[in-house]
């Protein structure tokens, strides 16, 4: 579906892309996560045709980017997209049909992005998670097999997100492969079947959210401690890898929870409700994002 082999984009002394070697398959719903500057736009420009590699190649449904997209089998919703002003979102939609190789009728696409009340209102007129809707209006004009999403929920409120996604969801089922990049880490949590984490323009981890989870290693550690606390012992506590204290609670991170229990035991407290738990993937990838500046520092 999609194939990125050792692709390399810089802007500069900039390296935002560094050999990238990737694989999108059919039917797959794909996260694409990573701190600012990670590379992700660039990732996507380079997957629509927007940049060309310094080096490697990027195929697209076994073409280049350019000709699966004037073949209408990519749709694409970007961050900042410039939408027309003066015309109405109705006007808008027929355009994005007319220009589609395999159109849905306007009508159809209206509705199916929830936007039908707004067909007669102005694009300039449109609040942000308005204009977002008709973004994915745009990218959902025709029958397309790769559907390209940049931040998409920005704006939208949670009603119009859920709403949203739940879209996403049928193209998917109905064999689309969908990828987007996003800052809401339980949006891929709850959506993408594969969670690809991007760092100064690697891959520094590729799999569902439980492995991406798995791979962080480290546990949530929870207890109160009556009597007060004693900072300096336990941050001296094994695999420790932070701490919060809050009043009588204890918060930890862990890179072996059985053994830091276990030491805890040790030194004589005596925690209560104590609790351990997995990282969720919002703490696993600040943790393996962390864990990667860590090594090149
Ligand atoms: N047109 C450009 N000219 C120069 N540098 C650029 C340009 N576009 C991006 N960069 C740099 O390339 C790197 C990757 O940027 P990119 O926008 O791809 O990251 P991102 O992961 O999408 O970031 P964000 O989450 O902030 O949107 C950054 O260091 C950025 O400053």
């Amino acid at each position: 579906m999609v194939a990125f082999d050792q692709v390399s984009k810089g802007y500069g002394s900039v390296r935002a892309v560094d050999g990238l070697t990737l694989a999108l398959h059919p039917g797959e719903t794909v996260a694409l996560l990573g701190p600012n500057g990670a590379g992700k736009s660039t990732t996507l420009d380079l997957l629509l045709g927007l940049r060309n590699p310094d080096s490697g190649s990027v195929r697209v449904l076994g073409t280049t980017p350019r000709e699966a997209i004037v073949a209408g089998r990519v749709g694409a919703m970007l961050q900042s997209g410039g939408l027309m002003d003066e015309v109405t979102v109705a006007e808008l939609v027929r355009l994005a049909c007319a220009l589609h190789p395999r159109p849905y009728r306007p009508s159809d696409v209206l509705s199916r992005a929830g936007i039908s009340q707004l067909a007669d209102r102005k694009v300039n007129k449109l609040s942000g998670g308005q204009a977002q809707r008709v973004r994915f209006a745009l990218a959902t004009a025709g029958d397309s097999d790769l559907i390209v999403l940049d931040e998409p929920t920005t704006g939208m409120d949670v009603t119009t997100r859920q709403a949203f996604w739940a879209t996403m969801r049928e193209q998917a089922e109905q064999g689309r492969t969908v990828l987007f990049a996003t800052h809401y880490l339980e949006e891929a949590d709850a959506i993408a079947d594969r969670v690809l984490v991007l760092h100064r323009g690697r891959l520094l981890a590729d799999g569902t959210a439980a492995e991406i989870k798995a791979k962080a290693g480290a546990r949530r550690i929870s207890f109160d401690l009556e009597g007060g606390t004693d900072e300096p012992s336990l941050r001296a506590l094994p695999f420790l890898t932070s701490l919060d204290v809050s009043g009588q609670t204890v918060r930890i991170q862990s890179s072996d929870a059985d053994a830091t229990v276990h030491a805890l035991y040790g030194l004589g407290l005596f925690p209560r409700n104590l609790e351990v738990a997995g990282l969720g993937l919002e703490q696993a990838f600040v943790a393996i994002t962390t864990a990667e500046e860590a090594k090149r520092s």
